[in-house]
C-alpha cells in the first residue's frame, strides 16, 4: 500500500504541489490526470525521492521511500525515459543497471523480451525511437519484479500496439496483486485502463475515486418505434425528455430500468435503452477548467 499524506512543493515561494494525499490500494491501477503544469511529475518525483518535499511524506508499505533498503525491487519509476546514455546498448543499459540494483545480468534479457526489444538490444539506444526508449524505460523498471510501477507518461511515443501492450502490461500486474499509479494525457487510454482516478488542478487534487462513481450514470438514451408517443408516456410519468441529435429520447436521471418500466407499462416498442455516462473528457474539462 501507498500512503501520500500532505504532499507540498514549493519553489521559491511558488506552491506547484499543495497538501496533495492519497492511498493507492494493491491490486488496482489509478490514473493520474491533469493539465499541463498541474503538479503530476512533480508529485511523482517526490513520491520516489528524486524531488525533496517541502512538506508531507510518502510511505510505502509503511516505510517512507528512501528507508526502503533496496527501492527499486519495490517501486519500478518511469519517470523520464531520455536519461540513459545513448552510446550504449539496450543490453549494456540494463546489465548496469540490474548490477546497481543486486538483480542477476541475465534479467536484463528477460526484460527485453518482456517489452519486444530483443531485436534492438544489441544496438546503441542513441539510435532508439521514442517508443523503443519508452519500452526500454519500462524494462528497467521491471527489472526487480517490484509490486509497484510508478510511471509517468507510460504511453509516451507508443504506437497502438504498443498503447495496447501497455495496457495489459499493467492490468496483469495488478492482477496479481500489484499497484499502478500512472500518469497520461490519453484520456480514452486511461478510461480504458484504469480502476481509479486522481485528478490534479494547480497542485490540488480535485477529485479521487473509482472510474465507476466519477464518470457514473447521468441518465438514459433510448429509441424507441414511435418516439412521440413514449415522450408523452415518460412525461407523464414525471420524466423530462430531451431530443438527442441520431433522434435518440434524452432522459435525464433517469436509469434505463425506469424508462423500460415506462415503455413496458404503455407497450412502445424499444429498440434501443442504454445509460448515458459523463465521458472522461467531459470530467477532465469539468474538473480543471
Ligand atoms: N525545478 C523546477 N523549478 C521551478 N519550477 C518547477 C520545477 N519543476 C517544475 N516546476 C513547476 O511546477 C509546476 C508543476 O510542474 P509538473 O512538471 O509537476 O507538472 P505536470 O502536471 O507534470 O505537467 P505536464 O503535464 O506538462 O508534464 C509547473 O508550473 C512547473 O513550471
Amino acid at each position: 500500500m501507498i500512503e501520500v499524506s500532505g504532499l507540498t512543493k514549493q519553489y521559491d515561494s511558488r506552491t506547484v504541489v499543495d497538501d496533495v494525499s492519497f492511498v493507492l490500494e494493491p491490486g488496482t491501477v489509478t490514473g493520474f490526470l491533469g493539465p499541463n503544469g498541474a503538479g503530476k511529475s512533480t508529485t511523482l518525483r517526490m513520491m520516489t525521492g528524486l524531488v525533496p518535499a517541502t512538506a508531507g511524506s510518502t510511505r510505502i508499505d509503511g516505510r517512507p521511500y528512501d528507508a526502503l533498503a533496496n527501492p527499486a525491487a519495490v517501486v519500478g519509476t518511469l519517470l523520464d525515459a531520455s536519461a540513459v546514455h545513448p552510446g550504449r546498448t539496450g543490453r549494456t543499459h540494463l546489465r548496469l543497471m540490474a548490477a546497481t540494483i543486486g538483480v542477476p545480468a541475465a534479467r536484463a534479457d528477460e526484460v527485453l523480451e518482456l517489452v519486444g526489444l530483443t531485436p534492438a538490444a544489441g544496438r546503441r539506444i542513441g539510435g532508439y525511437s521514442l517508443g523503443m526508449r519508452q519500452r526500454l524505460g519500462i524494462a528497467g523498471a521491471l527489472l526487480a519484479d517490484p509490486p509497484v510501477l510508478v510511471f509517468d507518461e507510460p504511453a509516451n511515443g507508443l504506437d497502438p500496439e504498443g498503447i495496447r501492450w501497455m495496457r495489459d502490461l499493467l492490468r496483469g500486474h495488478a492482477a496479481r496483486g500489484g499497484t499502478v499509479l500512472l500518469s497520461s494525457h490519453l484520456l480514452g487510454e486511461v478510461e480504458s485502463t484504469v480502476d481509479r482516478l486522481l485528478v490534479i488542478g494547480t497542485g490540488r487534487i480535485v477529485a479521487d475515486g473509482p472510474v465507476s462513481d466519477l464518470l457514473g450514470s447521468e441518465g438514459t438514451a433510448v429509441h424507441a418505434a414511435d418516439p412521440a408517443a413514449l415522450t408523452a408516456a415518460l412525461e407523464t410519468a414525471g420524466f423530462h425528455v430531451q431530443h438527442g441529435a441520431d433522434g435518440a429520447l434524452v432522459v435525464p436521471g433517469a436509469e434505463p430500468g425506469e424508462v423500460g418500466v415506462v415503455a413496458a407499462a404503455g407497450g412502445h416498442v424499444l429498440t434501443d435503452l442504454r445509460p448515458v455516462r459523463r465521458g472522461i473528457e467531459d470530467l477532465f474539462f469539468q474538473l480543471t477548467a
